[in-house]
């Protein structure tokens, strides 16, 4: 039976009823396959896919075109799944024309809403772009895109200014019509109350006990990326170490003469080897 595709009032409703929601984060047609057949209701093919497909430091240099692209290979993987796009850095925050522009150019490549980090000016492009009738989903905290202005990938919302300029964007978000807020890394007190002050589904990562929904990265969960591990992340598999057995069991049995083998092999009847060598 296939998978049924969880819907935007669905996710708030989720909210009310108390009942959780997980998203995890996928970049790929293998792993987007897997999560279809799983329970987990969302996918974010997120802008971290510049630190963890790509390598990088960071997440401000991913483009329009590298999301456009995973998206299509995790849409292959997960006809079913309600996958969420990230709109990268320096796609929606100059004026509202190019918010809607570039949000509309991921729900044609297969995103069924997109997530806008930022502030109270990024929940007004926020605004326009829900107007456009595109779903938002907002994300506060740990802004990764903006990182460079708070000094690196640090825990938001820490000192009484900081926690109300948190609760402050959001509002705003709310008040632009997003339909759900990913808090990451905030105090685990602070992403209570945020939850609590406002009414759409709250998405932690990092952000404490209290929120509607859950992310983390699929290479996190399983142990494949690290690089570096943040403390809200719980690796449930150590497939990086399996991965690497692998390779070297592989490795090892080319000089042991265990592999390959017959089985692996491709084989013509001796009566057409015989030909061939006649013929030569
Ligand atoms: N693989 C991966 N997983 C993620 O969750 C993730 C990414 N990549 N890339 C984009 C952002 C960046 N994220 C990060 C990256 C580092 C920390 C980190 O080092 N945090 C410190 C806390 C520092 C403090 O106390 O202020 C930690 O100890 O977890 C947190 C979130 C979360 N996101
Ligand atoms: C950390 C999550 C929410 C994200 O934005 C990403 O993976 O890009
Ligand atoms: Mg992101």
């Amino acid at each position: 039976m296939s998978k049924k595709k969880i819907t935007v009032p669905q996710i708030r409703e989720r909210k009310q009823n108390g009942s959780k929601f997980a998203m995890i984060t996928v970049y790929d047609y293998p792993m987007a396959a897997i999560v279809e057949q799983s329970d987990i209701e969302l996918i974010l093919v997120g802008d971290s896919l510049g630190m963890v497909i790509q390598g990088c430091e960071g997440t401000v240099h991913v483009t329009l075109e590298d999301i456009l692209y995973h998206l299509k290979l995790v849409r292959r993987g997960a006809p079913n799944t309600f996958i969420v796009g990230d709109m990268p850095f320096l796609t929606y925050q100059a004026c509202e024309s190019e918010a809607i522009h570039n949000a509309g150019i991921l729900m044609k490549n297969g995103a069924d809403c997109v997530k806008m980090e930022g502030d109270v000016y990024a929940a007004e492009k926020a605004a326009a772009v829900v107007k456009a009738g595109i779903p938002v989903m907002g994300h506060i905290g740990l802004t990764p895109q903006t990182a460079a202005s708070f000094g690196g990938f640090k825990v938001q919302g820490k000192s009484i200014d900081s926690a109300k300029k948190m609760l402050e964007n959001a509002i705003a978000f709310e008040k632009a019509g997003a339909f759900a807020i990913v808090l990451e890394c905030l105090p685990t007190a602070l992403g209570a109350l945020i939850d609590e002050k406002i009414s759409i589904p709250t998405i932690g990562v990092g952000a404490g006990l209290n929120c509607t929904g859950y992310n983390l990265n699929a290479y996190d969960i399983l142990g494949i990326f690290d690089k570096f591990v943040p403390k809200f992340v719980k690796q449930y598999k150590l497939l990086g170490k399996e991965i690497l057995d692998g390779f070297n069991s592989w490795r090892n049995e080319i000089d042991s003469g265990a592999y390959p083998m017959r089985e692996h092999c491709f084989n013509v009847s001796e009566d057409e080897i015989n030909a061939l060598r006649d013929s030569l």
